[in-house]
C-alpha cells in the first residue's frame, strides 16, 4: 500500500509535453550545468540559503509547471519558486538523503525520458514507522537495505509528490544501476500502466524535474559595495 504522503499521478504530462521539456533542458547554456561524480544537474529560481534565496526568474518553458503544479494547491496557496533538473544515465543514481529544511516539506518531481526507482529508508536512530511502540534501537542496522520502508516506481511523465512525514523523517534515494526489479517492495504496482511482479525494467537516461518551494526568499538582491 502506498503511504497517504506519497502521491503517484501518472500521465501528469503528454508525451508532446515530455518531449519539449528534454529538447529545452538540453538547449539550456552548458554552464546551467553542475556536473557531479553520478549525475549531473540545473539549478533554476535562485541558490536556496538559510538567509533567504535570492530568487532569479524561472524561464517560461519550466515556469509553466510550477503553474500547473501550484494549482494543485501543495504549498498554502503559494506557487513553487524552485526546480531543479537532474539528469541520471543508466546506472546513475542518488545517495540516500533528506532535502531539508530550506524548502517547504511537499516535494514534486516530473520524471522525463526513463522510470527509474525511488526507494525511501528510516534514519538511522529511528525505529520503522509500522512499529512506532518499539523503543528506538540502539543496534539499528546502518545497511540501507535493512532500513527500506518502501519504494516508489517512477514512470516517464508522472508526478510524484512526497510530503509531511515521508518528507521529514524518511531519507529517499535511487540506486546506482541501470535495471529495477519490480517487487512487492513497490507500493504503487497498481497505479503503473505496464509493470508487475518479476518484471525488469532496464532504464534509460533519466531527466527529472524537482518543483519545490523556497519559502524565504530575500525580496531584494544584497549589494556589496565599498563603505
Ligand atoms: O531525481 C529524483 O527523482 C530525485 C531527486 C532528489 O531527490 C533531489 O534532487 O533532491
Ligand atoms: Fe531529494
Amino acid at each position: 500500500m502506498i503511504p497517504d504522503t506519497i502521491i503517484y499521478i501518472p500521465n501528469f504530462i503528454s508525451q508532446e509535453e515530455e518531449q519539449k521539456l528534454i529538447d529545452h533542458v538540453y538547449s539550456a547554456p552548458k554552464p546551467k550545468w553542475t556536473h557531479l561524480s553520478n549525475r549531473r544537474l540545473q539549478n533554476w529560481g535562485g541558490l536556496p540559503h538559510p538567509k533567504g534565496m535570492v530568487a532569479e526568474d524561472i524561464p517560461q518553458w519550466l515556469d509553466l509547471y510550477c503553474d500547473k503544479i501550484g494549482k494543485l494547491d501543495l504549498f498554502e496557496g503559494k506557487k513553487p519558486n524552485h526546480v531543479l533538473v537532474n539528469e541520471y544515465s543508466p546506472g546513475q543514481g542518488i545517495m540516500p538523503h533528506e532535502d531539508g529544511p530550506l524548502f517547504y516539506p511537499t516535494v514534486t518531481t516530473i520524471s522525463l525520458g526513463s522510470s527509474t526507482v525511488l526507494d525511501f529508508y528510516t534514519h538511522i536512530n529511528q525505529g520503522k514507522a509500522e512499529d512506532k511502540s518499539e523503543p528506538c534501537s540502539e543496534n539499528m542496522s546502518k545497511k540501507f537495505e535493512d532500513r527500506h520502508v518502501c519504494s516508489v516506481y517512477l514512470e516517464p511523465r508522472s508526478l510524484v509528490i512526497v510530503k509531511d512525514d515521508m518528507y521529514t523523517k524518511y531519507l529517499h534515494g535511487i540506486k546506482e544501476q541501470t535495471e529495477d526489479m519490480v517487487d512487492d517492495r513497490i507500493c504503487n504496482i497498481k497505479q503503473c500502466s505496464d509493470i508487475n511482479i518479476d518484471n525488469i525494467k532496464t532504464r534509460q537516461t533519466r531527466i527529472s524535474l524537482t518543483i519545490r518551494l523556497v519559502p524565504k526568499v530575500l525580496k531584494t538582491k544584497l549589494f556589496f559595495g565599498k563603505k
